[in-house]
């Protein structure tokens, strides 16, 4: 509640949390506030459990005039990533508004009739995997965040870089690119989404690895005709040897696009498979550190139910379980992790 940062540190997790403190004292009285307080920093020092402290939130939604927005933003205000996912854990469902409940509820629908493509050890595509619905809430979201980003002079870390005549521009060319917490999206509902195309993924391959912890996200938008270069993603170099690395879960919204891949830079050789909105490719364990590239995005490749509805493009979110990878944010919008101040291998 007091000493919350985000991934990158900057000025917009304190007003986050400068935010939440007002709406709390707004909404409590003074003793019930510094009680509140006084528990999150015990929850902190870990003199408090997670399940003690879930409960006092709920409590305070629940009887104490602390709306459930308010409490939720009180865990994702929280400064590990660890933390906010047990919290979320034991507060299950009882800190969803009525109607995040309903549209969560729709947007999960089961079953999305999709279809899974191993593609090789620890590598699948879960094609159709996201509902119509989910396509819809990911491209808004995406965009809200790429537009307040880019306008957002303290972070500047949205889609667009401003330039000196006030007019914007994507931050990379024809692609623009964020680097979030998956908990920038609302609801919990992206790592909801994670975790069951890890389940999915797993329930198809005997070596997809079930432990992803998802930490962060990359969100790039690409307009039609634009490419990614070769490249690895980052990754622990411990696990990079070991072929156990967790999955990157990779989310595709808009056009089509064609996703190339190999093993070694050095290969001649390599594959294609065709990303379409609303497929998940998941790549972890021996296929983590995959050579890949974005070859092209489709022209009129819109699904209907998105023309008009986000930008012409391609929308793709990998969502990262990095560990203890630290995020260098002077960087952006280039991606740079280290991991003990050692520049991961497969940096981009
Ligand atoms: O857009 C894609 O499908 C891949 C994006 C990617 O490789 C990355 O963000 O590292
Ligand atoms: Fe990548």
């Amino acid at each position: 509640m007091d000493d919350a940062r985000d991934a990158t540190g900057g000025e917009g997790a304190r007003g986050r949390c400068q935010k939440l403190a007002k709406a709390l004292r707004g909404q409590l009285a003074k003793k019930a506030y510094d009680a509140l307080r006084a528990h999150a920093r015990a929850f902190q020092r870990r003199e408090v459990t997670t399940s003690e402290f879930a409960k006092v939130l709920v409590e305070c939604a629940r009887t104490g005039g602390v709306t459930r927005a308010t409490a939720r933003e009180v865990i994702a205000t929280t400064p590990s990533a660890l933390d906010r996912r047990r919290l979320r854990e034991c507060v299950g469902r009882d800190l969803d508004d009525d109607a995040a409940v309903k549209s969560t509820r729709e947007r999960e629908k089961k079953p999305h009739g999709f279809k899974t493509e191993r593609l090789g050890p620890g590598l699948v595509c879960l094609r159709k995997f996201l509902s119509v619905e989910a396509q819809m809430w990911l491209a808004s979201e995406s965009f809200a965040l790429g537009e307040s980003g880019s306008d957002d002079a303290a972070r500047g870390q949205g889609f667009f870089a401003k330039m000196g005549d006030g007019t914007f521009k994507l931050n990379q060319g024809s692609r623009g690119r964020m680097i979030l917490e998956p908990d920038a999206f609302p609801d919990g509902i992206l790592t909801q989404m994670c975790e069951d195309a890890v389940a999915a993924a797993c329930a198809a391959d005997a070596e997809m690895p079930t432990n992803m912890n998802p930490t962060t996200c990359l969100v790039n938008f690409y307009k039609d005709g634009a490419e990614f270069k070769w490249h690895k993603d980052s990754e622990d170099p411990k696990l990079v040897k070991s072929r156990t690395g967790p999955p990157i879960v990779s989310f595709s919204v808009g056009l089509s696009g064609d996703f190339g891949y190999k093993y070694s830079f050095d290969d001649p050789e390599h594959k294609v498979v065709r990303l379409n909105s609303g497929d998940v490719l998941l790549f972890g364990g021996p296929s983590r550190m995959i050579v890949h590239s974005v070859l092209n995005v489709y022209p009129g490749s819109m699904p209907g139910h998105l023309r008009g509805k986000m930008l012409n493009g391609r929308l793709n979110v990998t969502v990262r379980d990095i560990g203890c990878g630290v995020i260098d944010a002077s960087q952006f919008p280039a991606y740079r992790v280290s991991y003990d101040g050692v520049q991961a291998d497969g940096n981009v």
